[in-house]
Protein backbone atom coordinates (compact mmCIF):
# COMPACT_ATOMS: atom_id res chain seq x y z
CA UNK A 1 0.00 0.00 0.00
CA UNK A 2 1.26 3.55 -0.65
CA UNK A 3 1.10 6.20 1.72
CA UNK A 4 -0.90 9.39 1.76
CA UNK A 5 0.86 11.67 0.23
CA UNK A 6 -1.30 14.80 1.17
CA UNK A 7 1.20 17.91 1.35
CA UNK A 8 -1.19 19.06 4.55
CA UNK A 9 -0.93 15.96 5.96
CA UNK A 10 2.31 15.42 5.41
CA UNK A 11 3.56 18.58 7.69
CA UNK A 12 2.20 16.14 10.73
CA UNK A 13 4.26 12.91 10.33
CA UNK A 14 7.34 13.05 12.63
CA UNK A 15 10.55 13.42 10.57
CA UNK A 16 13.22 11.46 11.72
CA UNK A 17 12.43 9.45 14.72
CA UNK A 18 14.26 7.75 17.48
CA UNK A 19 13.49 4.02 17.78
CA UNK A 20 11.15 3.07 20.16
CA UNK A 21 12.63 1.14 23.18
CA UNK A 22 12.99 -3.09 22.88
CA UNK A 23 10.45 -4.51 23.64
CA UNK A 24 12.25 -6.78 25.81
CA UNK A 25 13.42 -4.35 28.05
CA UNK A 26 10.13 -1.60 28.72
CA UNK A 27 11.26 -0.47 31.83
CA UNK A 28 8.00 0.15 34.35
CA UNK A 29 6.91 3.89 34.87
CA UNK A 30 7.32 4.75 38.75
CA UNK A 31 4.09 4.41 40.53
CA UNK A 32 3.85 6.36 43.47
CA UNK A 33 0.47 5.93 46.00
CA UNK A 34 -0.20 9.05 47.55
CA UNK A 35 -2.20 7.21 50.18
CA UNK A 36 1.28 5.32 51.13
CA UNK A 37 3.49 6.77 53.46
CA UNK A 38 6.07 4.10 52.42
CA UNK A 39 5.73 5.47 48.27
CA UNK A 40 7.63 8.98 49.43
CA UNK A 41 10.93 6.86 49.60
CA UNK A 42 10.31 6.34 45.74
CA UNK A 43 9.79 9.93 44.58
CA UNK A 44 13.57 11.00 44.77
CA UNK A 45 14.20 8.30 42.35
CA UNK A 46 12.01 8.77 39.72
CA UNK A 47 12.31 12.58 39.34
CA UNK A 48 16.02 11.43 38.86
CA UNK A 49 15.73 8.61 36.89
CA UNK A 50 12.85 9.41 34.67
CA UNK A 51 11.49 13.34 35.70
CA UNK A 52 8.23 11.36 35.23
CA UNK A 53 6.01 9.23 37.16
CA UNK A 54 2.49 7.96 38.04
CA UNK A 55 0.46 9.01 40.69
CA UNK A 56 -2.45 7.19 42.17
CA UNK A 57 -4.49 8.27 45.07
CA UNK A 58 -4.14 11.40 44.39
CA UNK A 59 -7.26 12.86 46.25
CA UNK A 60 -8.50 14.57 43.34
CA UNK A 61 -12.41 14.56 43.54
CA UNK A 62 -13.66 12.42 40.54
CA UNK A 63 -16.45 14.83 39.61
CA UNK A 64 -14.18 17.59 39.03
CA UNK A 65 -12.16 15.36 36.52
CA UNK A 66 -15.58 14.41 35.32
CA UNK A 67 -17.31 17.61 34.82
CA UNK A 68 -14.16 19.19 33.23
CA UNK A 69 -13.26 16.37 30.63
CA UNK A 70 -17.59 16.30 29.90
CA UNK A 71 -17.69 20.75 29.34
CA UNK A 72 -14.43 20.18 27.39
CA UNK A 73 -15.82 17.48 24.95
CA UNK A 74 -18.45 19.76 24.47
CA UNK A 75 -16.61 22.73 23.80
CA UNK A 76 -14.19 20.67 21.10
CA UNK A 77 -17.16 19.44 19.60
CA UNK A 78 -19.02 22.42 19.14
CA UNK A 79 -18.75 24.53 15.91
CA UNK A 80 -15.22 26.00 14.83
CA UNK A 81 -16.99 29.56 14.72
CA UNK A 82 -17.82 29.23 18.38
CA UNK A 83 -14.45 27.79 19.46
CA UNK A 84 -12.57 30.96 17.01
CA UNK A 85 -14.42 33.39 19.18
CA UNK A 86 -11.48 32.10 21.78
CA UNK A 87 -8.81 32.38 19.51
CA UNK A 88 -6.13 32.54 18.52
CA UNK A 89 -3.65 32.14 21.58
CA UNK A 90 -2.08 35.07 22.46
CA UNK A 91 -0.66 33.53 24.66
CA UNK A 92 -4.07 32.36 26.11
CA UNK A 93 -7.12 31.14 24.15
CA UNK A 94 -7.93 28.53 21.41
CA UNK A 95 -5.81 27.00 19.06
CA UNK A 96 -5.40 24.62 16.46
CA UNK A 97 -2.97 22.44 14.64
CA UNK A 98 -0.47 25.70 15.53
CA UNK A 99 1.71 25.33 18.78
CA UNK A 100 3.47 28.84 19.57
CA UNK A 101 4.80 31.38 17.73
CA UNK A 102 7.65 29.59 15.71
CA UNK A 103 6.02 27.23 13.06
CA UNK A 104 5.23 24.17 15.38
CA UNK A 105 2.43 22.57 14.06
CA UNK A 106 0.28 19.26 15.59
CA UNK A 107 -2.90 17.49 15.04
CA UNK A 108 -4.37 19.23 17.83
CA UNK A 109 -6.73 21.46 19.26
CA UNK A 110 -6.64 23.10 22.80
CA UNK A 111 -7.32 25.48 24.82
CA UNK A 112 -4.10 27.09 26.79
CA UNK A 113 -6.00 29.33 29.62
CA UNK A 114 -4.29 31.19 32.82
CA UNK A 115 -4.49 29.14 36.01
CA UNK A 116 -5.71 32.06 37.83
CA UNK A 117 -9.45 32.25 37.04
CA UNK A 118 -10.23 34.94 34.57
CA UNK A 119 -13.61 36.08 33.11
CA UNK A 120 -12.41 35.61 29.34
CA UNK A 121 -12.16 31.56 29.93
CA UNK A 122 -15.36 30.13 27.69
CA UNK A 123 -18.44 30.16 29.78
CA UNK A 124 -18.89 26.74 30.80
CA UNK A 125 -15.09 26.42 32.03
CA UNK A 126 -15.33 29.31 34.68
CA UNK A 127 -15.90 27.71 37.91
CA UNK A 128 -15.12 24.11 36.67
CA UNK A 129 -11.86 25.02 35.87
CA UNK A 130 -11.66 26.64 39.41
CA UNK A 131 -12.29 23.39 40.93
CA UNK A 132 -10.08 21.13 39.06
CA UNK A 133 -6.84 23.39 38.97
CA UNK A 134 -6.93 24.24 42.81
CA UNK A 135 -7.55 20.62 43.75
CA UNK A 136 -4.04 20.16 41.28
CA UNK A 137 -2.61 22.43 42.00
CA UNK A 138 -2.60 20.86 46.08
CA UNK A 139 -1.51 17.24 44.84
CA UNK A 140 1.06 19.03 43.15
CA UNK A 141 2.29 20.80 46.28
CA UNK A 142 2.10 17.59 48.37
CA UNK A 143 4.40 16.20 45.99
CA UNK A 144 6.64 18.84 45.86
CA UNK A 145 6.63 19.17 50.01
CA UNK A 146 7.63 15.40 49.53
CA UNK A 147 10.03 16.06 47.41
CA UNK A 148 11.78 18.38 49.78
CA UNK A 149 11.42 16.57 53.05
CA UNK A 150 13.62 13.26 51.14
CA UNK A 151 16.32 15.97 50.08
CA UNK A 152 16.55 16.77 53.72
CA UNK A 153 15.93 20.40 52.49
CA UNK A 154 14.85 22.94 55.53
CA UNK A 155 12.29 24.66 54.37
CA UNK A 156 9.65 22.12 52.69
CA UNK A 157 7.59 24.65 51.34
CA UNK A 158 11.12 25.76 48.85
CA UNK A 159 9.43 24.63 46.13
CA UNK A 160 5.72 24.19 46.68
CA UNK A 161 5.13 28.24 47.62
CA UNK A 162 6.42 29.40 44.03
CA UNK A 163 3.25 27.23 43.41
CA UNK A 164 1.60 28.73 46.06
CA UNK A 165 2.16 31.98 45.34
CA UNK A 166 -0.52 34.86 44.46
CA UNK A 167 1.84 35.93 41.66
CA UNK A 168 3.13 32.35 40.29
CA UNK A 169 3.15 32.60 36.67
CA UNK A 170 0.52 29.28 35.93
CA UNK A 171 -0.72 27.69 33.27
CA UNK A 172 -3.41 25.57 32.37
CA UNK A 173 -4.27 23.69 28.90
CA UNK A 174 -6.83 21.09 27.25
CA UNK A 175 -5.76 19.49 24.20
CA UNK A 176 -8.21 17.58 21.89
CA UNK A 177 -6.78 15.30 19.51
CA UNK A 178 -8.96 14.70 17.08
CA UNK A 179 -8.81 10.86 15.43
CA UNK A 180 -7.40 11.05 11.67
CA UNK A 181 -9.29 8.46 8.95
CA UNK A 182 -6.55 9.51 6.53
CA UNK A 183 -3.86 8.42 8.77
CA UNK A 184 -4.58 4.60 9.39
CA UNK A 185 -3.09 4.17 5.84
CA UNK A 186 0.11 5.67 7.36
CA UNK A 187 0.51 3.61 10.42
CA UNK A 188 -0.27 0.69 8.55
CA UNK A 189 3.09 1.65 6.98
CA UNK A 190 4.84 2.34 10.16
CA UNK A 191 4.58 6.58 10.12
CA UNK A 192 3.99 7.92 12.95
CA UNK A 193 1.72 11.62 13.03
CA UNK A 194 2.66 14.18 15.45
CA UNK A 195 -0.04 15.21 17.78
CA UNK A 196 2.48 17.44 19.92
CA UNK A 197 5.82 17.00 19.42
CA UNK A 198 8.46 16.44 21.30
CA UNK A 199 9.77 18.64 24.12
CA UNK A 200 10.14 19.54 27.51
CA UNK A 201 8.04 21.54 29.76
CA UNK A 202 9.65 24.87 31.02
CA UNK A 203 7.61 25.52 34.11
CA UNK A 204 8.38 23.50 37.47
CA UNK A 205 6.19 20.50 37.09
CA UNK A 206 3.48 19.46 34.89
CA UNK A 207 0.16 17.20 36.40
CA UNK A 208 -1.26 15.80 33.43
CA UNK A 209 -4.55 13.70 33.26
CA UNK A 210 -5.87 12.43 29.77
CA UNK A 211 -8.57 10.22 28.76
CA UNK A 212 -8.04 6.34 27.96
CA UNK A 213 -6.54 7.15 24.49
CA UNK A 214 -3.15 6.35 24.21
CA UNK A 215 -0.20 8.87 22.29
CA UNK A 216 1.80 9.92 25.08
CA UNK A 217 5.37 9.05 24.59
CA UNK A 218 8.46 10.05 26.84
CA UNK A 219 12.29 10.04 26.00
CA UNK A 220 14.12 7.42 27.64
CA UNK A 221 18.32 8.28 29.01
CA UNK A 222 19.32 6.30 25.87
CA UNK A 223 16.65 8.78 23.41
CA UNK A 224 14.01 5.60 22.91
CA UNK A 225 10.83 6.34 23.15
CA UNK A 226 8.36 4.64 25.46
CA UNK A 227 4.71 4.75 25.34
CA UNK A 228 3.12 5.65 28.40
CA UNK A 229 -0.07 3.46 28.89
CA UNK A 230 -3.08 5.71 29.44
CA UNK A 231 -4.61 5.47 32.75
CA UNK A 232 -7.89 8.18 32.92
CA UNK A 233 -8.03 7.66 37.16
CA UNK A 234 -4.24 8.58 37.98
CA UNK A 235 -2.04 11.58 37.17
CA UNK A 236 0.83 11.76 35.36
CA UNK A 237 3.87 14.00 36.48
CA UNK A 238 6.56 15.62 34.34
CA UNK A 239 9.19 17.24 36.30
CA UNK A 240 10.05 20.44 34.59
CA UNK A 241 13.39 22.74 33.24
CA UNK A 242 12.89 25.06 36.02
CA UNK A 243 13.24 22.05 38.87
CA UNK A 244 15.74 20.58 36.60
CA UNK A 245 17.73 23.60 37.62
CA UNK A 246 16.69 24.43 40.93
CA UNK A 247 18.18 21.18 41.70
CA UNK A 248 21.38 21.47 39.69
CA UNK A 249 20.70 18.80 37.15
CA UNK A 250 19.99 16.15 39.86
CA UNK A 251 16.39 16.16 38.41
CA UNK A 252 15.44 15.46 34.75
CA UNK A 253 12.94 17.67 33.26
CA UNK A 254 11.48 14.59 30.81
CA UNK A 255 11.26 14.83 27.13
CA UNK A 256 7.47 13.66 25.74
CA UNK A 257 5.47 13.97 22.93
CA UNK A 258 2.01 12.77 21.65
CA UNK A 259 1.11 11.11 18.88
CA UNK A 260 -2.13 10.87 17.10
CA UNK A 261 -4.53 8.58 16.78
CA UNK A 262 -6.15 6.78 13.42
CA UNK A 263 -9.49 6.02 15.68
CA UNK A 264 -9.70 7.58 18.80
CA UNK A 265 -9.71 11.20 20.53
CA UNK A 266 -7.36 11.70 22.81
CA UNK A 267 -8.33 14.85 25.75
CA UNK A 268 -6.09 15.53 28.22
CA UNK A 269 -5.66 18.47 30.59
CA UNK A 270 -2.38 19.74 31.96
CA UNK A 271 -1.61 22.25 34.90
CA UNK A 272 1.74 23.71 33.92
CA UNK A 273 2.80 24.84 38.12
CA UNK A 274 5.14 27.99 36.87
CA UNK A 275 7.00 30.40 39.30
CA UNK A 276 6.06 34.00 39.99
CA UNK A 277 8.07 36.08 37.03
CA UNK A 278 10.19 37.62 39.35
CA UNK A 279 11.81 34.54 40.77
CA UNK A 280 15.35 33.90 40.43
CA UNK A 281 15.57 30.36 39.24
CA UNK A 282 18.97 29.02 40.34
CA UNK A 283 20.07 25.82 42.37
CA UNK A 284 19.13 25.58 46.05
CA UNK A 285 22.69 26.75 47.96
CA UNK A 286 20.87 23.77 50.34
CA UNK A 287 20.83 21.55 48.13
CA UNK A 288 24.98 22.20 47.03
CA UNK A 289 27.24 19.64 48.27
CA UNK A 290 31.33 20.86 48.68
CA UNK A 291 32.44 22.85 45.88
CA UNK A 292 29.32 21.71 44.08
CA UNK A 293 29.43 24.88 40.69
CA UNK A 294 26.12 25.80 39.88
CA UNK A 295 24.93 24.21 36.06
CA UNK A 296 23.27 26.95 34.86
CA UNK A 297 23.75 30.71 34.33
CA UNK A 298 21.56 33.19 36.66
CA UNK A 299 18.03 34.07 35.36
CA UNK A 300 14.80 34.84 36.23
CA UNK A 301 11.38 33.02 35.08
CA UNK A 302 10.68 36.17 33.51
CA UNK A 303 14.20 35.83 31.28
CA UNK A 304 13.30 32.04 30.79
CA UNK A 305 9.73 32.15 29.85
CA UNK A 306 10.70 34.81 27.16
CA UNK A 307 13.56 32.55 25.72
CA UNK A 308 10.97 29.73 25.49
CA UNK A 309 8.58 31.56 23.91
CA UNK A 310 10.94 32.41 21.31
CA UNK A 311 12.20 28.65 21.03
CA UNK A 312 10.94 25.95 18.63
CA UNK A 313 9.13 22.98 20.58
CA UNK A 314 12.37 20.33 20.10
CA UNK A 315 15.03 23.02 21.06
CA UNK A 316 17.04 21.99 23.95
CA UNK A 317 15.75 25.30 25.74
CA UNK A 318 18.15 25.18 28.91
CA UNK A 319 21.16 24.80 26.36
CA UNK A 320 21.71 28.37 26.39
CA UNK A 321 21.74 28.80 30.05
CA UNK A 322 24.14 25.83 31.08
CA UNK A 323 27.42 27.30 32.08
CA UNK A 324 30.48 26.07 30.73
CA UNK A 325 32.66 24.16 32.84
CA UNK A 326 36.13 24.42 32.68
CA UNK A 327 37.96 21.21 33.43
C1 LIG B 1 6.55 26.12 20.57
C2 LIG B 1 6.20 26.53 21.77
C3 LIG B 1 4.90 26.20 22.41
C4 LIG B 1 5.19 26.49 23.87
C5 LIG B 1 5.99 27.76 23.72
C6 LIG B 1 7.03 27.33 22.69
O1 LIG B 1 7.68 28.41 22.05
C7 LIG B 1 8.06 26.42 23.43
C8 LIG B 1 7.47 25.79 24.70
C9 LIG B 1 6.03 25.32 24.49
C10 LIG B 1 5.32 24.94 25.78
C11 LIG B 1 5.41 23.45 26.14
C12 LIG B 1 4.70 23.21 27.47
C13 LIG B 1 3.33 23.90 27.53
O2 LIG B 1 2.41 23.19 26.72
C14 LIG B 1 3.42 25.36 27.04
C15 LIG B 1 2.12 26.12 27.30
C16 LIG B 1 4.60 26.03 27.66
O3 LIG B 1 4.64 26.71 28.66
O4 LIG B 1 5.71 25.78 26.89
C17 LIG B 1 3.88 25.33 25.58
C18 LIG B 1 3.98 26.66 24.82
C19 LIG B 1 2.70 27.01 24.05
O5 LIG B 1 1.95 26.13 23.65
O6 LIG B 1 2.52 28.22 23.79
O1 LIG C 1 -1.62 16.26 25.65
C1 LIG C 1 -0.79 15.58 26.26
O2 LIG C 1 -1.00 14.45 26.63
C2 LIG C 1 0.57 16.19 26.55
C3 LIG C 1 0.71 17.57 25.95
C4 LIG C 1 1.92 18.29 26.41
O3 LIG C 1 2.95 17.71 26.61
C5 LIG C 1 1.83 19.74 26.59
O4 LIG C 1 0.75 20.31 26.35
O5 LIG C 1 2.85 20.33 27.00
FE1 LIG D 1 4.42 18.95 27.59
Amino acid sequence: MVAVSNPLIEQFFVKQSKPNINPLIIPDIPLIDLSKPESKHHLVKACQDFGFFKVVNHGVPLKFINKLETEAVKFFASPVSNKERFGPPDPFGYGNKSIGRNGDVGWVEYLLLNAKPESDYPENFRGVVNDYVTSVKTMACEILEILADEMKLQQRNVFSKLLMDEQSDSVFRVNHYPPCPEFQENERNGRKLVGFGEHTDPQIISVLRSNNTSGLEISLRDGSWMSVPPDSESFFINVGDSLQVMTNGRFKSVKHRVLANGTKSRVSMIYFGGPPLSEKIAPLPSLMQGEEDSLYKEFTWFEYKKSAFNSRLSDNRLGSFEKVIAS
